[in-house]
């Protein structure tokens, strides 16, 4: 039995080692002295996976024989992160590996820094996928996440000339032990055609879909093993290949291109992530891509419920299935098609058993990230999806009318097809109307979902509204990235239990005066800028000293994240230094990271910027060993497992009401940052936990943004009323960080002075003022590693297990279910 040969399954060092030296031979085919950096890692990683194999095998079988309750997840994106040394970690064989690696004379480190992580994902939503996961795996909630495979992660960053270059993510290119192609779970996906009426059998009359394109998408598996547990749940993802991968006729007439046609237009499917974050990119091959994954998912859920369970009308107590936004929106039409065009019930059985499957999130407010998508495009890709669509609308809409006796106006605002020159459907509208439950992801985006962007729905529909507030993987983000702070934590409270419950935290309160731990705990915050300094300085050349405080901003560019208003502050520090010899705050290293959408064109300046005042800045004698500004390249989760330990200060600066929640604001302060921040998102929930005199607070609030935005807005008022801010202004404008090109930057400063969408001006001055604030408290090392302890011991609110079981116990009820190990 493969699941008990100790060489396969064995934890210990010396199976560990046999393992290695067996997969490094039998799999890579390489003896040790010849072999590659890519060799050692891929025979680590398999030796790692053969020790999840046993326990996910274990996990499905269960499952599958419990018919326990599932869990699906649907995500257009995971951003998953390295694999190795989270899997070392929910194995707890890391320490047994290091040292494993070492008597093979293996540097565990550069084992770990050879993984590509998968980066399929853009920012947030796709990395809250990933937490969940984590989490759901360690609750021992039975789950499946299903999503892309694409070829093609987020692309990688580079900075030349101080300008963002976007560099194709290769993440394939070595191959990935983590995943298992299963090349017998495949499934068709129709696109274009028509449809057209017919009676069954049974006299009854069916609709049937003559599809114009069918490709294939086949599954690829990947275990997430929970933390300390022997559950491991499924990742699912699907890559399109084309029916017939060549045509021969073609090819023997000569027509090589039209021979593989097929096959690159169906790979092209699952090729790329697209970049965009927010606004929505209404291209063909993205709704196509949506239908991809949603199809194969929604067919896949209906395969093993017939293999397991039996007859459809119990599928919604087997499964709930979370759409994580509306990119998987189509779920809800797919079903209903599958369960009346291929299965024969009648709509509203099958309306009852889909409305009892989904639940819906929301993850932004913002009106250009909504997804709607034209008729038109509609009407010719999925033409029995769109009849499917107009038929929940009529239902819908007859619901409404009789509840609100014909107020039009509310049901054109209900409506799922929002009419005008073109006509479009609002994915949100499908996603709300096929949904049992509908959240946000913090308490004042909820509350903001509930009054805006979805107030009609939740007039129509109270209870159907929920908040979760988002939590984040202590795994990843304490046990993974900030090893030193593990350990301290766990000499504190005696065991690793905190890992599994970080509520038990709340001890260091204790500790929060004890002055010799003040020092083991600005040791552990000094040892991680150490790191950031020495990787930074080998990436980039760039040295930054780790006494300074490290001020951070890292999430994509965006101009409702204010990257922006931070630079304005830089700027004025700048400035000040040069002009006033009695103006020396405590040294600051300014530290950026983030990707801008390759087609945000205010987002790429913004890098310009940043990188432009870094090069003044960091070039001026006069200011070094003050100031050094510092944009630190191609942020993503391993860059992250070094920026949130090592930061001392994380920048939390979003305009109230537009961060949803935010999840980097937690790893940071789970690290022992303390945050400056508006009241926002999950900001709101943070400082009320840490405690108000724990948080750096500043802004206006949501209600006030809204009210200076309804007595109409000036910014060129503030910029007349406050010379400070104008000389940084007119200092950006003279060109001076553009040797001289007085046009560069126009374009941001003209929107600053005539628009500012985001009110940085209106901001400005209560945020310099905070910042001085901080120049003092920072100086007040025991106030400052005081108000660090506190924001650990009492972050453990923000644990995406606390977030999954949220969701376990209001909307999914779904039980947990112990694998024995
Ligand atoms: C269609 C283009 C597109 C792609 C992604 C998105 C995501 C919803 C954007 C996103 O990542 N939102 C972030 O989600 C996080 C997890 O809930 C929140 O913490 C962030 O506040 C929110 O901006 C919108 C539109």
């Amino acid at each position: 039995q493969p699941v008990t040969d100790p060489t396969r399954i064995g934890l210990t060092k010396e199976a560990l080692k046999q393992a290695f030296v067996d997969n490094l031979f039998y799999i890579q085919g390489r003896f040790r002295d010849v072999a590659t950096a890519n060799d050692i890692y891929m025979a680590a990683a398999f030796t790692v996976r053969d020790r999840l194999l046993a326990r996910w095998l274990k996990s499905a079988q269960h499952f599958k024989e419990s018919g326990a309750r599932t869990l699906c997840y649907l995500s257009a994106e995971y951003l998953l992160g390295p694999h190795l040394i989270n899997n070392l970690i929910n194995l707890g064989i890391l320490e047994t590996a290091r040292e494993a690696g070492e008597e093979l004379g293996l540097d565990l480190g550069e084992i770990l820094a050879t993984e590509e992580e998968p980066g399929l994902g853009n920012g947030g939503l796709g990395r809250l996928a990933a937490c969940f996961m984590d989490s759901l795996a360690t609750g021992q909630i039975p789950a499946i996440g299903y999503g892309i495979r694409y070829e093609f992660g987020i692309f990688d960053q580079a900075i030349e000339n101080g300008w963002q270059v976007e560099k194709s993510d290769t993440w394939l290119k070595n191959g990935n032990p983590w995943e298992i192609p299963r090349p017998k779970i495949t499934f068709p996906v129709r696109y274009f055609g028509h449809t057209e009426p017919y009676q069954d059998e049974q006299g009854r009359l069916r609709i049937r879909w003559i599809p114009g394109l069918v490709v294939e998408g086949v599954a690829h598996d990947t275990p997430i093993l929970g933390y300390g547990v022997a559950n491991a749940n499924l990742l699912r993802l699907w890559k399109a290949q084309a029916t017939e991968s060549f045509d021969f006729q073609a090819f023997s007439t000569g027509d090589y291109y039209r021979a593989v046609q097929a096959k690159i237009e169906a790979e092209t499917i699952s090729k790329v992530l697209y970049p965009n974050d927010e606004p929505a990119v209404g291209k063909e091959l993205r709704l196509k891509q949506q239908y991809f994954f949603v199809s194969c998912s929604i067919q896949d859920m209906v395969r093993l419920h017939l293999a397991t369970v039996g007859p459809l009308d119990t599928f919604a107590d087997k499964f709930v299935a979370q759409l994580n936004d509306t990119h998987p929106a189509l779920a809800v039409a797919e079903l209903m098609r599958i369960l009346l065009d291929e299965h024969g019930l009648a709509w509203e059985p099958a309306w009852d058993i889909t409305h009892r499957t989904f639940a819906f999130t929301n993850h932004t407010l913002l009106p250009e990230a909504l997804e709607t998508w034209p008729i038109e495009l509609f009407e010719r890709l999925l033409p029995r999806l769109l009849e499917i669509i107009y038929e929940i609308n009529r239902r819908f809409l007859d619901e409404v009318r009789v509840r609100y006796l014909a107020d039009e106006a509310r049901i054109a605002r209900l409506s799922l097809i929002a009419e005008g020159e073109t006509r479009r459907v609002r994915m949100a509208h499908l996603a709300a109307v096929g949904s049992f439950a509908i959240n946000g992801v913090a308490a004042l985006h909820t509350d903001l979902l509930k009054t805006t962007v979805m107030r009609d729905f939740h007039e129509l529909w109270p209870d159907r509204f929920h908040n979760v507030t988002n939590g984040v993987s202590p795994r990843r983000f304490i046990v993974v990235s900030n090893r030193r702070l593990a350990r301290l934590l766990t000499s504190v409270c005696g065991n690793e239990d905190w890992m599994r419950d970080l509520t038990a935290l709340r001890r260091l309160e204790s500790l929060a005066e004890d002055q010799g731990f003040h020092e083991d705990w600005r040791r552990v915050k000094l040892a991680a800028k150490d790191q950031l300094a020495r990787w930074l300085a080998a990436k980039t050349g760039v040295r930054i000293d780790p006494q300074t405080l490290f001020d951070v901003q890292a999430k994509r560019i965006h101009e409702y994240k204010r990257q922006h208003l931070n630079l304005l502050h830089i700027v004025g520090l700048y400035q000040r230094i040069k002009q006033d010899a009695q103006f020396r705050p405590p040294p600051r290293t300014f530290l950026f990271g983030g990707k801008a959408a390759p087609s945000y064109a205010m987002a790429k300046l913004i890098i310009k910027l940043i990188n432009a005042v870094a090069e003044v800045v960091n070039g001026d004698p006069q200011v070094n060993g003050h100031i050094r500004v510092v944009f630190v390249p191609d942020f993503n989760v391993t860059t992250g497992q070094l920026l949130y330990p090592a930061a001392d200060l994380s920048e939390q600066i979003s305009l109230a009401g537009k961060e949803a929640s935010g999840t980097g604001n937690m790893k940071f302060a789970m690290n022992g940052a303390l945050t400056i921040g508006t009241l926002d998102g999950a900001n709101i929930e943070i400082r009320d936990a840490v405690g108000p005199e724990n948080f750096f607070l500043f802004g206006l609030t949501e209600a006030e943004v809204r009210q200076r935005q309804a007595d109409g807005y000036r910014p060129s008022d503030i910029y007349h009323g406050d010379p400070e801010l104008a000389t940084i202004i007119d200092l950006i404008d003279s060109g001076l960080f553009a040797h001289g090109d007085k046009t560069l930057f126009r374009p941001l400063t003209e929107n600053l002075l005539r628009h500012d969408p985001f009110m940085v001006l209106a901001d400005f001055r209560a945020y310099v003022s905070c910042q001085t604030l901080i120049d003092e408290v920072f100086q007040d090392s025991a106030r400052w590693t005081r108000m660090s302890i506190l924001n650990v011991a009492r972050i453990g609110h923000f644990s995406s297990d606390r977030a999954i079981r949220e969701y376990g116990e209001r909307i999914w009820k779904v039980e947990p279910v112990p694998i024995q190990v």
